[in-house]
C-alpha cells in the first residue's frame, strides 16, 4: 500500500468468505504498556500491526523497554517502574497511547508529549488528566490542555479525583501509574463515567500482570495499592471487536454468508455488543464458539441505544442503521466529539451528502434508512479509521461507487481493512496520491 492515498469502494453483490479477526487494539495498547512495567521479559502473542501499535511502541522504546518481533509475537523487555526521564515522546495519532503515557510520565522528572498530527490528536483535550497529575504534585505545561505537553514528576499517592465525562482514558492512565506509587491511589471518578467498557479492560489487564485492585461496581472509586510491581507475563491478544462491527455490519447489508473467526464470547470490549444490536435490528448472526457467521441481505429495522456502550462501534453500526427501516438514534454519545474527528457533525455532513437524512444533537446521533443510495460521489474520511470504514460500507450498498479520501488513516487501528473486505469479495481500488 503507499504511504498516502485514496480507495474507490465498488458495490457489492455479495460478500462471501471467512476472515480472522484483527488483534485488538486496546488489549495490545495496554499489554504493551503492563509488559514495560514490568522487569523481565513477556510474551505478547497475536499483537496489533498497526499504526497505534507501532506509535506505542517507538515510545516505550524512547522510554527504555526493548521489543523484538517473532512472527505475530512481540517480546518486550520491560523498564519496570521506571522509564527513562528527559526525554520527548511522539504518540503519533493514537489518544489512548498519549493519555496513558502522560500518566505516567509523572514516575519521570521530566517527559515531553508532541504530535505530528495537530490536526487530529492535537486538537483532543487532555486537561481533565493534567489537572489529576497536578493534584498529585505533578508539574504541567500544556497549549490549554493540548499538546504539546510537559510532565515533571515524581508524584505521590493517596487519592486522587478526575473527570470521567469526556475520556475514560485519563482514569486508565492513572489505574496504570497508581500501583508504582509508593502509596498507591484512590482515584475518585467524577461527572458522567463515560466508556466504561475500556475501563474494565485496563482493570483487568493489571490483574493479568499480578497488579491487585479494588473497584465499586459502577466504577466510581477505584483503589490500587502502592508498592506493587507489574509482573512479565505470556499473555495472548484476543480479536478485535470495533473493527470486526465493521465486517459484520457490512455482511448484514449485502446478502451473502461471512465468517468471522477469533471474536471471544466472554470479553471485557464493549464493542461486543454490537453482535446483539444487529441482531436486535434483524440481522441474521449466529455464533458458534469464537466464530460468528453473518447471512446477510435480510431487511434491518431501526432502533434506539446507548451508544457509549459500545463507543468504537458506533460509526459501523452507523451505516447498518442507514439500510434499515426508520429512524436510529445512538444516545450518550458525546464524547464522539472528541475522538479523531467529530464523530457526530462529521458522520452526519458526509451521511447528508450522500443524501441521506440525519441528525445530530449535542450528545446524540441519528440516521434515517433507506432502500436506495446513489453514491457516486467522493467522501471525505475525515483522517479518521472508523470513519472510512463506515464509509466503505456505505459504498457497499450503493449504487454507485464512493471515493474516500485519506484512507491511508485506516492503518491507524485496521491495516487489513481493505484486504479484509477484498477477501469477501468487494472491489477496491487504491490511488495512491501526493502530498501538495
Ligand atoms: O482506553 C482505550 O483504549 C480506549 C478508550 C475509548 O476512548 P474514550 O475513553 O476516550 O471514549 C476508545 O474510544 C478508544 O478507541 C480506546
Ligand atoms: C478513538 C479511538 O482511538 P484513540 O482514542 O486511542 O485515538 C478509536 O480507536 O476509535
Amino acid at each position: 500500500m503507499p504511504e498516502r492515498f485514496d480507495v474507490t469502494v465498488h458495490p457489492a453483490r455479495e460478500l462471501r468468505g471467512t476472515v480472522t479477526a484483527q488483534p485488538s487494539k486496546n488489549y495490545t495498547t495496554r499489554y504493551l504498556i503492563a509488559a514495560a512495567l514490568s522487569e523481565g521479559t513477556t510474551r505478547v502473542r497475536g499483537v496489533a500491526t498497526s499504526d497505534d501499535r507501532h506509535a506505542l511502541q517507538e515510545c516505550l522504546e524512547v522510554w527504555g523497554a526493548r521489543f523484538t518481533a517473532e512472527g505475530p509475537d512481540l517480546l518486550v523487555e520491560g523498564f519496570g517502574g521506571q522509564p527513562r526521564s528527559g526525554q520527548t515522546l511522539n504518540p503519533h495519532n493514537a489518544g489512548a497511547v498519549a493519555r496513558f503515557l502522560m500518566a505516567l510520565a509523572a514516575l519521570t522528572s521530566r517527559t515531553d508529549f508532541v504530535t505530528d498530527h495537530p490536526d487530529s490528536l492535537g486538537r483532543r483535550p487532555h486537561g481533565d488528566l493534567l489537572d489529576a497529575l497536578a493534584q498529585l504534585g505533578a508539574r504541567v505545561q500544556s497549549d490549554s490542555g493540548r499538546l504539546p505537553v510537559r510532565i515533571e514528576g515524581p508524584v505521590q499517592g493517596e487519592a486522587v479525583r478526575v473527570r470521567a465525562s469526556a475520556s475514560s482514558q485519563y482514569t486508565s492512565g492513572l489505574i496504570f501509574l497508581a500501583p508504582l506509587l509508593e502509596q498507591g491511589l484512590e482515584i475518585h471518578l467524577e461527572g458522567d463515567i463515560k466508556s466504561p467498557g475500556p475501563l474494565r479492560q485496563t482493570l483487568h489487564t493489571l490483574e493479568v500482570f499480578g497488579v491487585r485492585t479494588e473497584a465499586n461496581a459502577d466504577l466510581r472509586r477505584i483503589r490500587v495499592p502502592g508498592g506493587q510491581r507489574y509482573r512479565a507475563a505470556e499473555v495472548t491478544v484476543p480479536g478485535d471487536y470495533p473493527g470486526s462491527a465493521a465486517l459484520l455490519a457490512a455482511a448484514a447489508i449485502r446478502p451473502g454468508e461471512v465468517t468471522v473467526r477469533n471474536l471471544l464470547e466472554h470479553d471485557l470490549q464493549g464493542e461486543r455488543e454490537a453482535v446483539e444490536v444487529l441482531q436486535a435490528m434483524g440481522a441474521d448472526l449466529r455464533r458458534d464458539g469464537d466464530a460468528i457467521t453473518v447471512r446477510g441481505g435480510r431487511p434491518l429495522r431501526a432502533l434506539r441505544r446507548d451508544g457509549d456502550r459500545f463507543t468504537d462501534a458506533v460509526q459501523a453500526l452507523t451505516a447498518a442503521a442507514a439500510s434499515a427501516q426508520g429512524e436510529t438514534t445512538w444516545e450518550n454519545v458525546a464524547t464522539l466529539r472528541l475522538k479523531e474527528c467529530d464523530r457526530i457533525s462529521d458522520t452526519r455532513t458526509e451521511l447528508l451528502r450522500l443524501g441521506l437524512e440525519a441528525r445530530e444533537t449535542e450528545s446524540s446521533l441519528s440516521v434515517i434508512g433507506t432502500d436506495r443510495l446513489e453514491g457516486g460521489i467522493t467522501a471525505d474520511g475525515h483522517g479518521d479509521h472508523r470513519m472510512i470504514m463506515m464509509l466503505s460500507l456505505l459504498a457497499l450498498r450503493a449504487e454507485r461507487p464512493i471515493t474516500i479520501t485519506g484512507a491511508e488513516h485506516i492503518r491507524k487501528s485496521y491495516p487489513d481493512f481493505f484486504g479484509h473486505l477484498r477477501r469477501l469479495g468487494a472491489q477496491v481500488e487504491v490511488h495512491p496520491r501526493q502530498e501538495t
